[in-house]
């Protein structure tokens, strides 16, 4: 094509979220020449419609509903809930106004070249770009591709969701006020994170979801003890529910259930993510685009001088997998082999609804499966001391999944207060395999939350729990 530039690179790296982001600038600081192709805007989900922005509705509903416990514990105290607060930091602090200059120079000033355009694989070593002014640009890549390009909300069959004006994450992220009532199709992560914060400012929430229960790749009990807590909250929280129909006129939203009709001012749906394989050209180098994810070795690679990693890879969608693949991706293309594979072992996740619920490694359920011999201890956090000291708010417990043959957890769940900061000396324990006789032999601090993992260590080995 006459019009279309040619240029040519080391790597280009299509889709600059999290992932594509920290290994772009590993490798330009590295010396190579490093194109970042970026449709959006640098940085990704997670900065301008994930993590720190509804990690800033959290914070902020969270203290309402600290403000709240206060007759429980030390008198009287009221709360004037106002989102206004919460918009302008998420619009100023967290995304400055969704523009992302400070990222794009970041990555030129260690030494990128940075082109805003939609990628498409042609072949394994050439990416044609769209770019946003409607010009058109080939890249050739000495060394290699990355598709870094993530996920976008899926939305399941639903006769009539196609036609109604629904929230995704991308909306809910940009309301400037609480709506008066919110329907949330899906009791994973997004819809409960979204959901108990909306409604700790006011909105009536009802949450809807397909499996019989919440969060359903963790523990059953973190999803017993989530819907919980949100149903004394005054969420209506339904699970097992299967959505007929939904419509949307003057007076809102009306989902339609085989257990009733719920209508609200708008409707989130939060119901997974899914990848654009063949939006991204990946036919070309004869990968079946309608698979869920782009099929990686231990090395992030999907075929010679091709890679892939963050959330398309469908190892776990957090920023924390993908900036630590983005490590492996770039060690081993610096190395040209020689750098270390991923060890999805200790996957550490926090869901940030109050309680958090945190988890590393295996459930019960996903060891047993995989044929491990397991003992399980578990702690409530109300009948540890820091728990009972806490008392308002203190719902949550710790419990570990242990591989009886070795000796080691494999897997541990911590709902809680600060069931996420917790968390940390699980991973350790999963990552290093340290022994349980040696995690039993610590001191651990009284009366911190922590001190909950000697009490599930305890129950572990008390054998009650033997399965
Ligand atoms: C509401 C919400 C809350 C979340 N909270 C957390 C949390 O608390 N903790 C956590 O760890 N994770 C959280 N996540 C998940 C986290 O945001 C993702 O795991 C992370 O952003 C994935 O990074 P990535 O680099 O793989 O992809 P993305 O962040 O999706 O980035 C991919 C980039 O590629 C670009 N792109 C796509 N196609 C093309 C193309 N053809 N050409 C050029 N560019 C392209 C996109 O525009 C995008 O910028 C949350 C997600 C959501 C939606
Ligand atoms: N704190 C965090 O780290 C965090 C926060 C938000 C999102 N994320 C990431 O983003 C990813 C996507 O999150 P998500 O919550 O959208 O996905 P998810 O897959 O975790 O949960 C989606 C839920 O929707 C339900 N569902 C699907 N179709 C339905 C239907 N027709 N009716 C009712 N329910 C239906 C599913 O059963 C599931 O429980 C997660 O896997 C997570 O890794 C992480």
């Amino acid at each position: 094509m006459a019009d279309t530039e040619v240029d040519t690179a080391d790597v280009v790296v299509v889709g600059m979220g999290p992932g594509g982001e920290a290994l772009a600038g590993s490798l330009a600081e590295a010396g190579l020449d490093v194109v970042g192709v970026e449709a959006a805007l640098v940085g990704g989900e997670c900065p301008y419609w994930g993590c720190i922005p509804t990690k800033m509705m959290v914070r902020a509903a969270d203290a309402l509903a600290e403000t709240r416990r206060v007759p429980e514990l030390a008198g009287g105290a009221e709360a004037f809930p106002d989102f206004a607060p919460v918009a302008r930091r998420i619009r100023e602090e967290a995304t400055t106004d969704w523009d992302d200059t400070i990222a794009v120079d970041r990555f030129v000033g260690q030494g990128g070249r940075f082109v805003r355009g939609t990628g498409r694989l042609q072949g394994a070593d050439t990416v044609r770009v769209r770019e946003d002014g409607g010009g058109e640009r080939l890249i050739r890549a000495r060394t290699g591709v990355v598709v870094a390009a993530g996920t976008v909300p899926f939305a399941p069959p639903i006769p009539g969701l196609d036609r109604v004006p629904y929230w995704t994450n991308r909306d809910a992220v940009r309301a400037e006020k609480a709506p008066g009532s919110l329907a949330v199709i899906g009791g994973g992560p997004i819809g409960l994170e979204f959901a108990q914060a909306f409604a700790r400012f006011g909105t009536r929430v009802t949450v809807l979801e397909a499996l019989d229960r919440l969060l359903g790749s963790e523990e059953p009990e973190s999803g017993e003890l989530v819907a919980d807590v949100l149903g004394r909250e005054g969420l209506d929280v339904r699970t097992g529910v299967r959505i007929t129909g939904v419509a949307h006129g003057p007076d809102g939203f009306a989902v339609e259930t085989g257990g009733g009709r719920v209508e609200a001012e708008r409707l989130l749906v939060a119901t997974g993510r899914r990848p654009d394989l063949e939006g991204l050209g990946l036919a070309s180098i004869g990968l079946d685009t309608s698979g869920r994810a782009v099929p990686v070795d231990e090395r992030m690679r999907v075929a010679p001088g091709v890679w892939a990693l963050g959330d398309i890879v469908g190892r776990g969608e957090f920023t924390h997998v993908s900036v630590y693949q983005a490590r492996i991706a770039a060690q081993d293309i610096l190395t040209g082999g020689g750098g270390p594979v991923a060890d999805y072992r200790a996957l550490p996740r926090v869901t940030f609804t109050d309680p958090e619920v945190g988890a590393v490694g295996l459930t019960e359920e996903r060891a047993r499966e995989q044929g491990i011999g397991v003992r399980t201890g578990t702690a409530r956090i109300p009948s540890t001391a820091r728990g009972w000291i806490h008392r308002a708010g203190n719902d949550g417990f710790i419990k570990l999944v242990e591989d009886r043959d070795e000796g080691v957890l494999v897997g541990a769940t911590s709902a809680g207060p600060n069931g996420g900061e917790v968390l940390g000396a699980l991973s350790v324990a999963v990552h290093a395999r340290t022994p349980v006789e040696v995690l039993r032999s610590m001191i651990y601090a009284y009366p911190t939350f922590h001190r909950g993992i000697e009490d599930a260590l305890n129950d572990l080995v008390s054998g009650d729990s033997e399965g």
